[in-house]
């Protein structure tokens, strides 16, 4: 039995996740939970999955949450940032999956991994904003870290075919978001309606925008480049609107070896739960007879400036993916809020890297000031 601490259980890859654990209650039991705000969704999950401990926002949820559940649990509610991480580092769970959105999810993994737990990981933020010191703790602890995002869970199937001193490169698929073939003029009055609306997955609203500016693909490659320690140059990214080929590796002899599948998060996500094992799924299998044409394009980096713009920030080094990620947070949120325009998003990020640099991808503390630093230059650019 492998006990999981899951956090951002109230999201769409926490609902996942325990959709996967659901199935196999022989396999998996739940050990903590950690969410933002969701109390009623929370509780629930906390009846059904009975963990030891759980986490929530703030004390004002934390006190509404009590209401919904047994006395029992009076003292198992921790809260926010300190909650996530005690959840995070739960003495009972042997794998700790990251699905917290955004740089909060930094901390916690990273608890995690001191704690000696194995990573499954969604939150891409972790090693975009901290993946030199992320990967030297994991190391360090001797812990798995097993991907869930979708592409890099393929990478690292379609390494298993090979040895990693032969990997000559790292293709990463695209679907092209929403937007994909879209000229500048024309990107200025999309609405939010239609940028949350992903021809092929169903995700959290954050992500969703990443992927309607391809900063999620820009996002992947400082993923891929940490988790797989592969060199930027070395990484590609191909337009691929079928979400079909979730990525490929390519190794010195030319071989280029593929990991498909219908586009279902919880096909990656059993994968990292199971690993080096494979669960029995039982959802409905690819036919590549009925996937009409599968096609490979070239990202249109004049539409989309945002994939180049994380190419430049992992070639700055230091900070610059943390400034990167924050700065893009900050101007996503605004175009939630209706507050910019969606070419805005990425003009936002673009400004800010050229404002805040200062800081080494060695300290946590040089990471976290960048952080804070950039979301107060983005902010300022969108008021
Ligand atoms: N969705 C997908 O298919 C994929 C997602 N990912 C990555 O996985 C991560 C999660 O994405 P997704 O599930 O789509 O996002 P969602 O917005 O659907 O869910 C986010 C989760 O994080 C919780 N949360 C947010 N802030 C905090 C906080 N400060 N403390 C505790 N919990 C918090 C939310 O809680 P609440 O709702 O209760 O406020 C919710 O449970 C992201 O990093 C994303 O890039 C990667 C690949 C695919
Ligand atoms: C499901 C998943 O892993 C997402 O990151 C997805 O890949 C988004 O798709 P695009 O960013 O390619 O549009
Ligand atoms: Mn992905």
């Amino acid at each position: 039995m492998k006990s999981i601490s899951l956090l951002g259980s109230t999201g769409s890859i926490g609902v996942n996740v325990l959709e996967v654990i659901r199935h196999f209650p022989d396999r998996f039991r739940i050990s903590a939970l950690a969410a933002g705000e969701n109390i009623k969704l929370l509780a629930e999950q906390v009846l059904e999955f009975q963990p030891e401990l759980l986490s929530i926002g703030s004390e004002e949820n934390a006190g509404k949450l009590q209401k919904l559940l047994p006395a029992e649990y009076a003292d198992r509610i921790v809260v926010g940032d300190e909650g996530n991480q005690l959840v995070a580092a739960h003495d009972t769970a042997d794998m700790t999956v990251s699905a917290i959105v955004g740089a909060a999810g930094l901390l916690p993994t990273l608890a995690a991994i001191e704690a000696g737990k194995d990573i499954g990981l969604a939150n891409k933020e972790t090693l975009v904003m901290g993946g030199k010191i992320v990967m030297e703790a994991v190391r360090r602890k001797n812990v798995a870290m097993l991907p869930v995002d979708s592409e890099h869970s393929a990478i690292f199937q379609a390494l298993e075919a090979g040895r990693k001193k032969d990997l000559q490169k790292i293709i990463l698929t695209a679907s092209g978001g929403p937007f994909r073939g879209k000229g500048e003029k024309e990107l200025e009055v999309v609405t939010l309606k239609e940028a949350l609306n992903h021809p092929n997955w169903e995700m959290g609203r954050k992500i969703s925008i990443d992927s309607a500016t391809l900063m999620n693909k820009g996002l992947e490659v400082i993923e891929a480049r940490w988790l797989f320690d592969i060199e930027a140059e070395n990484i590609e990214v191909v337009v691929h609107p079928q979400s079909i080929i979730h990525s490929l590796v390519e190794f010195k002899d030319g071989s280029q070896i593929a990991q498909l599948g219908i586009p279902d998060m919880r096909i990656p996500i059993a994968y990292a739960l199971s690993y080096p094992e494979r669960l029995e799924l039982e959802l409905n299998s690819l036919k590549l007879s009925q996937c009409a044409n599968l096609e490979f394009i070239e990202p249109d980096h004049t539409s989309f400036p945002a994939l180049k713009l994380a190419f430049t920030a992992l070639e700055i080094g230091g900070v610059s993916p943390a400034v990167l990620n924050a700065a893009n947070e900050v101007a996503v949120e605004a175009f939630l809020q209706s507050r910019i325009s969606f070419p805005e998003i990425t003009e936002t990020v673009a400004r800010t890297m050229d404002i805040v640099q200062e800081g080494s991808e060695d300290s946590l503390e040089d990471i976290l000031r960048a952080d804070f630093l950039a979301r107060r230059e983005a902010a300022r650019f969108i008021q």
